[in-house]
């Protein structure tokens, strides 16, 4: 049972949200899920309840979900080989069609578990009223298959959703001008539809703390970069994989409106409330001008 300290401790943790939840209301905040918190079953609870919550808390949110392991278990099992070239899957026809079911199937999971917590939510792709209408990528000039890169995001059928208390719940699918499907890398996805929804932040969780300042040395983890100095870590070598592109999404997204973009150490179990309701951020917040880390530190 609780003693008195305990729930002393719990209503000081509620006082501690109340700013933040006064903050954020009615603001719309664009969840990027993928990575190891899509794989482990308890850690995918925790996201859903957190989004939850975000939600009945005042929050507008849509996620806009990866995949990427379960394609790879998928393709295997069947035979296909997988291939990555600069962070995106070579796409063919075959690719394309167990990749369109797995991100389905994903899709329709988080939705039930979503539905269960008691938030309306309803699954998506964005080939869904040509919410993400596409054109083929190259890589570097290479054919790569069924790739998208987003020309048009469609916000009609967001918006119709959010304003009716639905939790559009959104799989990196999209369609070209001949109602093609194409693949799209659900860092691109998330990017372009905050920018279109005009969001006030869009969320990260991947499977590392945020980003280093060196990646050999956990003790330069940034808890805050402004744009120039995102522009710079990006030219000095230190970011490589998918951090790359996700760190040019997030200057591309913030330059597009967005305040505010976090990246989130998904493996932290209710990473999206410690960062949004406490007075102490966690992960990498990469923010839009001066101003606003300005206001935030005096607020
Ligand atoms: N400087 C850096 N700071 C943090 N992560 C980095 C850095 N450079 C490279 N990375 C790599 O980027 C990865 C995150 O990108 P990615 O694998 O695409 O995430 P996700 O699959 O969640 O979208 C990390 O796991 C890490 O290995
Ligand atoms: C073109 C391309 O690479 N598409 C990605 C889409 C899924 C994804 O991005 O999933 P994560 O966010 O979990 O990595 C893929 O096929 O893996």
């Amino acid at each position: 049972m609780d003693t008195m300290q305990d729930l002393l401790q719990k209503a000081s943790v509620l006082n501690e949200a109340l700013p933040y939840i006064r903050k954020f209301s009615g603001k719309t905040i664009v969840v990027k899920y993928g990575g190891s918190a899509m794989v482990e079953h308890e850690l995918k609870k925790n996201v859903i309840r957190d989004v939850a919550l975000l939600k009945l808390v005042g929050f507008r949110p849509i996620i806009v979900h990866g995949g990427g392991k379960e394609i790879t278990k998928w393709t295997g099992k069947v035979g296909i080989e997988t291939k990555f070239i600069n962070g995106l899957r070579v796409t063919d026809k075959d690719t394309m069609e167990v990749a369109e079911m797995v991100l389905n199937k994903i899709n329709k999971g988080l939705v039930s578990m979503m539905e269960k917590v008691g938030v309306k939510a309803v699954g998506i792709s964005g080939k869904d009223g040509s919410v993400l209408r596409v054109k083929k990528k190259l890589s570097k000039g290479e054919d790569i298959g069924f790739v998208g890169e987003v020309t048009k995001v469609n916000t009609e059928l967001l918006n119709t959703l959010l304003d009716n208390d639905f939790v559009p719940v959104i799989c990196p699918i999209g369609s070209d001008d001949e109602y093609h499907s194409y693949n799209i890398n659900a860092d691109d996805a998330a990017c372009a539809i905050a920018t279109a929804v005009g969001a006030s932040k869009l969320v990260f969780l991947t499977d590392i703390e945020g980003v280093y300042r060196d990646p050999q040395d956990k003790s330069t983890l940034i808890s805050e970069l402004s744009i120039p100095e995102a522009e710079e870590l990006l030219g000095s070598g230190n970011i490589g994989g998918g951090m790359l592109p996700k760190i040019q999404n997030c200057v591309d997204a913030i330059k597009s409106g967005v305040s505010r973009v976090h990246i989130l150490d998904g493996r932290i179990p209710h990473c999206l409330l410690l960062e949004f309701y406490t007075n102490k951020g966690i992960g990498t917040a990469i923010i839009g001008d001066e101003e606003e880390r300005f206001y935030n530190e005096n607020e």
